[in-house]
């Protein structure tokens, strides 16, 4: 089964409209150069009203991970992505601080770009273009991947049915696709979860 995790949550309404959906996933963004930056306050507050079933996931660019460790600790996240040049030096000295799950994501722009993600050592790894930007990249690159992965990058709900047919995923991770205007967009959240779940039935 492929799960979903729609990324980039910032508002109250946001919260609703995942707790009426129930991906599996959601997440916050640390990073404060993206234009989906929530504050650890913010984010404490979302999180109280999110479903308990549904996973929070902390994305993080280059962190200190003093402060990843810290909100992974004090449960405002479950789980930490980290989406920088964050490399196993990182996860070894974050993973003095917290026993979390880490889920490290990588830039494919190459079928070689894949070997560094294969040996990672995080629990889990995610497959993107870029970083938020709705960019996709060529999926046959992924033919050798053969341990499970977040599938990111430009998906929305016109490629994710394709995406999750032609690739099986463990999860498919989506932000700009599920947006209008910048904030997200309840009628392609739930165009989004229809087009992943009605091509597993
Ligand atoms: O969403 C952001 O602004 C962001 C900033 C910095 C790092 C990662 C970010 N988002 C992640 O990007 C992918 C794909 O997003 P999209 O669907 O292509 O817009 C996803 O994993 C987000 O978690």
């Amino acid at each position: 089964m492929t799960r979903i995790k729609m990324c980039g949550l910032r508002r109250p309404e946001d919260i609703e409209a995942v707790n009426e959906l129930k991906p599996e996933y959601i997440g916050f963004v640390f990073f404060p150069g993206s234009k989906r930056y929530v504050t650890p306050e913010t984010a404490k507050t979302l999180r109280a009203g999110l479903n308990p079933g549904i996973k929070a996931v902390g994305v993080f660019v280059d962190e200190e991970p003093e402060k990843v460790a810290r909100l992974l600790e004090e449960g405002v996240i479950d789980i930490a992505q980290l989406h920088g040049h964050e490399d196993e030096t990182y996860l070894a000295e974050l993973r003095k601080k917290t026993d979390k799950p880490l889920i490290r994501a990588f830039r494919i722009r190459s079928a070689e770009d894949t070997q560094q993600a294969q040996a990672s050592t995080a629990e889990q790894i995610l497959l993107d273009a870029g970083a938020g930007d709705g960019k996709t990249f060529d999926w046959s690159w992924l033919k050798e991947v053969t341990r499970p992965y977040f599938l990111a990058g430009g998906l929305n709900p016109e490629n994710a049915g394709e995406a999750v047919k032609k690739l099986k995923p463990y999860a498919v991770d989506v932000s700009s696709g599920i947006e209008t205007e910048g904030y997200k967009d309840i009628n392609k959240m739930r165009a989004f979860v229809r087009a992943v779940r009605e091509e597993q039935v």
